[in-house]
């Protein structure tokens, strides 16, 4: 089907169930017309991603852990082989102990701040590093991070340290990469009840209080970050790198975002 994304060939990594932000994001991209090739996190996973794949005719499904530098190198090599070149990555992993994704900060372990830069940091940087040498006409990137690296969100914990980290190597690989017009770039999203989004102390609370305090007075949804990645993945964002896009209903500008409560 014609669309911003006819004739382009692009990776989708993250996608565990229909719930997920790259499952959003994949959707949007396969109406507009993109071929897509997916990855997944192990077999429990392969067994969910695969007839989703098979739904937007996606011909490559292939396993990666980036964890492994191997599993990283092998998916790429199979992209190589099968399609020759790429047009743009999704990166929508991140994974911390849930254990310390509550109480102080300041309690995070060493093995597990170590553990969740690689997964939720690091990874989009040896993505990118491999993507980079497929994307030989050019291309976009994204990944995906969370207010929480720049503003406390009580329980975030080292995820916001991880995703602060995110988001400086999103301006580092714009800046290594624009001279041969590869475009990298963020999306902030909101809370979304996804598996990650989903598995967390308090969620409920933090889910309703984002409703009642955000502009739009609503959470966000996977089809709305998909529609922001349809633009930062397409050459509608040409001019647009090194950028962090908010996909929030706008929560991260209020401090206050209305005295009426506090009247009652
Ligand atoms: N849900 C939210 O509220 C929210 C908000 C902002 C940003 N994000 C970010 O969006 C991205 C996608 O998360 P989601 O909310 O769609 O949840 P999700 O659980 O659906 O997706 C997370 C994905 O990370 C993958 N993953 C974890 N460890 C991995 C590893 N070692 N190797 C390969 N894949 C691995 C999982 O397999 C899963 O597919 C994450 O980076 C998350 O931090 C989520
Ligand atoms: C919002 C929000 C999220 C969603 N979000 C932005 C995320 O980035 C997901 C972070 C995350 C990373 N690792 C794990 C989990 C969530 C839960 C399940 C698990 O085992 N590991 O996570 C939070 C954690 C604490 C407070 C708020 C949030």
């Amino acid at each position: 089907m014609d669309g911003l994304m006819k004739g382009k060939r692009g990776l989708v990594m993250g996608v565990a169930n229909d719930h997920s932000i790259a499952w959003g994001i994949a959707q949007k991209l396969s109406e507009h017309g993109a071929e897509l090739a997916f990855t997944y996190q192990g077999d429990a996973f392969g067994r969910r991603v695969k007839p989703l794949a098979d739904k937007l005719g996606a011909s490559l499904v292939v396993p990666c852990d980036v964890e492994d530098s191997a599993s990283v190198a092998a998916t790429f090599e199979t992209l190589g082989k099968e399609w020759g070149g790429l047009d743009f990555v999704v990166h929508a992993i991140g994974f911390s102990d849930k254990n310390e994704l509550k109480g102080l900060y300041a309690d995070t372990s060493r093995d597990n701040f170590v553990r969740t830069m690689v997964i939720s940091c690091y990874s989009f940087t040896e993505v990118a590093r491999n993507a980079a040498a497929l994307m030989t006409e050019g291309g976009s990137m994204i990944t995906l991070t969370y207010a929480g690296s720049v503003r406390v969100m009580p329980n975030y914990n080292v995820m916001g340290v991880a995703k602060a980290g995110l988001e400086a190597s999103v301006r580092y690989l714009a800046n290594d990469y624009g001279p041969r017009g590869i475009r990298v770039n963020g999306i902030s999203a909101g809370p979304v009840r996804t598996l990650a989004g989903a598995g967390i102390s308090d969620a409920r609370h933090m889910f309703s209080y984002q409703q009642r305090n955000s502009p739009l007075r609503r959470t966000v949804t996977i089809d709305e970050v998909g529609g922001s990645a349809l633009y930062l993945l397409s050459d509608l964002s040409s001019g647009v790198t090194g950028e962090i896009h908010y996909v929030d209903s706008g929560y991260h500008i209020v401090s206050m975002p209305t005295l009426d409560e506090l009247k009652q």
